[in-house]
């Protein structure tokens, strides 16, 4: 630190700067209420960082999340956030390349550049995301639904004449009833009741077929709308911008099985409730026309209804959210109980995730006696009222018929056509529980939608270069979603045809992050990664994986066979498979079980060992024959001769013009097939060199020992195995 920056322990936050920061994050929370909370006794001996985290206790302020870092860690692009500089905090924003710092009112503001802030320490606070983005052009699962449903509107005709006439025929029933009262029964008339149970046999087929036909109608359109919107859903999981993805895999999990009640809604009976439900309108004014004021009893009961189904509704969004919540939780912790039972086991620390289980089942639990509690209150609410419209319409009917205004048969008419009006409107509140989890659901597909792509639907895709000679990254800074530090910060670092690079330092000091970067799976917040002279960024996705293979830290392989595992992209063939397969020694696993190739692999990789595993990834990598192979530890989990001979076997595969990037904890074992070592240290690579001039100073363990406060300044070592432009890197 310079002798500007003080030890942020002993300076107290002022309320003005911090109000200051309030108002950048929108919290709309006065100055006066932060300086009786920050007079509080207990607040005044904390740290700055505890201190701010009473006061948003203190003032109920949720949905913040914040931490202290140094500012040479820190990712710009959160400012602004406060720092502590010259003797006071201060509110720092962005202003150009400088940064300006704000304190209290009617002190001067200050620019200062940001190598002035080296050192300082940093509080950064940030609202935490809702996860969704509402962003306007961003497919939403009701728009693609939407869209599928309205591309071929000619099911939308057949439909609506099919519904209209079944509706229509639907008072056929009544009509039936009014005339065989009013006319059959008084003079025994066989000839019209023929007539008339001729035209109901007639009228109950018409019936059938509609129904028959607008259900398959329905149907067909419903399987179409899932099939479209499950693809959509898929594809865009499979395109994520990896380093955005959800940390929750419960959430991503229940996002997707989002889908699931939405076909489930789609092809139940529901929908033909929801579109027979405007047709109570019509059967209230036919009861109007034939009993007069006896209508009048059903339009009032119509109305109610729908006030209490939309009561119902209000009453339930909240709770529906809060419960797929708590179930989205309740499968996260289920795939981590699942994923890591060894571990569980091995640490006896079962008892703590079986608290939490009954933790969560329990509020799932309440939440759904509250949900049934209301949605019962409701639908015992809604079946009174329909018996009471059913009394009343009778009791009105009564006098009607002794007014002379109705008969017998138009009595029983009416009470017909009451069941069709009654009917829907007890089904609808259950069709508005039903649609309040759909729309939840729907919620979450958005939220899955809502999240970035690697690359962009419209954007216009570069071929690449036809030699790739060289792979840079060019003012690159990288930080994990929300995360204020920068996982990655290298100004300049090239890598050219020829280079055999071992990639080391200690753990956690970015290696794996820098490889994932050059492979184009997380994009650089600021800065760009050159494939040849092109942003790898612009470049067909297809193209970059015909030249990058990034062998992962930890190999996941697939439920299926071993064959399968081996051959992923289905490009390879067999021969060149098994060539690989007994270079690398695979094909000793296959050789110890009688299914032999077509061993079977579980999810995951369960069944064979890590070696096994990891021995299974470098086949897929040396039988992808990349130009640019960027190795995450190959030999980790390998014993000394594996190890050996993978790197014999490398050796071989790799072309003299390709580009290697090995990360390993081991350098000494690969150090014969290297020609240029590069260190890294929090984010930031800080020696550049040949294998002679770096590893020994390795071995001695001082290169790679944690930095202190600032991360070493880089060095381009004097035996740096060529002198081409952009080799090296500058200190930060
Ligand atoms: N998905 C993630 N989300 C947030 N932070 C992450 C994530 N993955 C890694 N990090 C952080 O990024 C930093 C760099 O991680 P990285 O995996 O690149 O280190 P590494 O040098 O490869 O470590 P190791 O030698 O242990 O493999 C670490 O501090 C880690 O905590």
């Amino acid at each position: 630190m310079s002798s500007k920056h003080t030890n942020e322990g002993d300076i107290a936050l002022s309320s003005a700067v911090v109000h200051r920061l309030f108002n950048e994050l929108r919290l709309g929370i006065s100055k006066g209420d932060i300086d009786n909370a920050l007079e509080a006794d207990e607040l005044q001996t904390l740290p700055a960082l505890d201190q701010l985290r009473a006061l948003l206790n203190r003032l109920n302020i949720k949905g913040i999340k914040g931490g202290a870092v140094a500012w040479h860690r820190f990712d710009r692009r959160q400012l602004p956030a406060l720092v502590c500089f010259d003797e006071q905090w201060w509110l720092a924003s962005n202003d150009g390349d400088d940064v300006l710092l704000q304190s209290d009112e009617g002190q001067s503001d200050r620019v200062v550049s940001s190598s002035e802030l080296s050192g300082v320490s940093v509080l950064w606070l940030k609202r935490v995301s809702s996860g969704r983005d509402k962003d306007a052009e961003t497919p939403t699962a009701r728009k693609l639904i939407m869209s599928a449903l309205f591309q071929d509107k000619a099911w939308l005709g057949n439909v609506m004449v099919a519904t209209v006439i079944v509706n229509i025929l639907a008072v056929a029933t009544s009509l039936f009833a009014l005339q065989v009262y009013d006319r059959v029964v008084p003079t025994l008339a066989y000839s019209t009741l023929t007539t008339l149970v001729v035209g109901m046999a007639g009228i109950v087929l018409l019936d059938w077929l509609l129904k028959r036909t607008r259900a398959k109608v329905l149907d067909s359109l419903a399987a179409d709308v899932d099939m479209r919107l499950s693809k959509q859903v898929f594809q865009h999981l499979l395109h994520l911008r990896l380093d955005n993805q959800p940390n929750s895999l419960g959430t991503l999990n229940a996002q997707v099985n989002g889908l699931e009640s939405v076909r489930q809604f789609f092809t139940s009976g529901i929908v033909f409730g929801l579109i027979d439900l405007p047709f109570a309108i019509m059967f209230i004014a036919f009861i109007g026309v034939i009993g007069g004021v006896v209508g009048w009893v059903y339009a009032l009961l119509f109305p109610i209804a729908i006030i209490l189904g939309l009561i119902t509704q209000f009453r339930l969004k909240s709770l529906i959210k809060k419960q797929i919540m708590r179930s989205n939780e309740r499968q996260g912790l289920l795939i981590d109980v699942i994923r890591g039972s060894e571990s569980i086991r091995a640490n006896n620390a079962g008892w703590r995730f079986s608290k939490e289980w009954e933790q969560i089942t329990q509020s799932l639990a309440s939440y759904q006696v509250r949900q049934k509690t209301i949605s019962q209150l409701s639908t015992a609410t809604t079946g009174s009222l329909s018996t009471i419209a059913y009394v009343s319409a009778v009791v009105v009917g009564v006098f009607q018929v002794e007014a002379g205004n109705l008969t017998m048969g138009g009595m029983i008419a009416c009470s017909i056509l009451g069941g069709r009006v009654i009917n829907p409107i007890s089904q609808g509140v259950q069709y508005l529980v039903q649609w309040q989890s759909v729309s939840q659901s729907l919620n979450m597909v958005d939220q899955l939608l809502a999240l970035e792509l690697e690359r962009q639907p419209d954007q216009h895709l570069l071929v690449g270069e036809k030699t790739i000679e060289s792979i840079a990254v060019d003012n690159v800074r990288f930080a994990y979603t929300d995360s204020p530090v920068k996982h990655l910060d290298i100004e300049s670092l090239t890598f050219h045809a020829g280079d055999r690079v071992l990639l080391v330092g200690p753990i956690g000091c970015g290696k794996s992050t820098l490889l994932k970067v050059l492979a184009g799976l997380y994009r650089p917040g600021e800065g760009r990664v050159k494939l040849g002279s092109l942003d790898l960024w612009e470049i067909d996705p297809q193209f970059v994986t015909s030249h990058i293979s990034y062998l992962p830290q930890n190999v996941h392989l697939f439920k299926g066979t071993l064959k399968s595992n081996l051959t992923l992209s289905g490009t390879v063939s067999d021969t060149e498979m098994m060539d690989v397969v007994k270079e690398l020694g695979v094909d000793k696993i296959a050789q110890g079980n009688p299914k032999g190739m077509e061993l079977e692999v579980s999810e995951g990789g369960e069944g064979l060992s890590g070696g096994q595993r990891q021995l299974v990834a470098l086949s897929r990598t040396i039988t992808a024959k990349p130009t640019i192979w960027l190795l995450d530890e190959p030999t980790a989990s390998l014993d000394g001769d594996s190890e050996k001979r993978v790197w014999e076997v490398l050796k071989q595969h790799i072309k003299p013009t390709d580009i290697l990037v090995v990360s390993t904890h081991r350098p000494m074992l690969a150090a014969h097939i290297a020609n240029r070592v590069l260190v890294m240290q929090q984010g930031k690579v800080v020696r550049d060199g040949a294998p002679a001039a770096i590893l020994p100073g390795l071995m001695s363990n001082k290169a790679t020992k944690p930095a202190t406060s600032t991360a070493p300044a880089a060095t381009k070592e004097a035996s740096s195995p060529s002198s081409r432009t952009k080799r090296g890197f500058n200190a930060i």
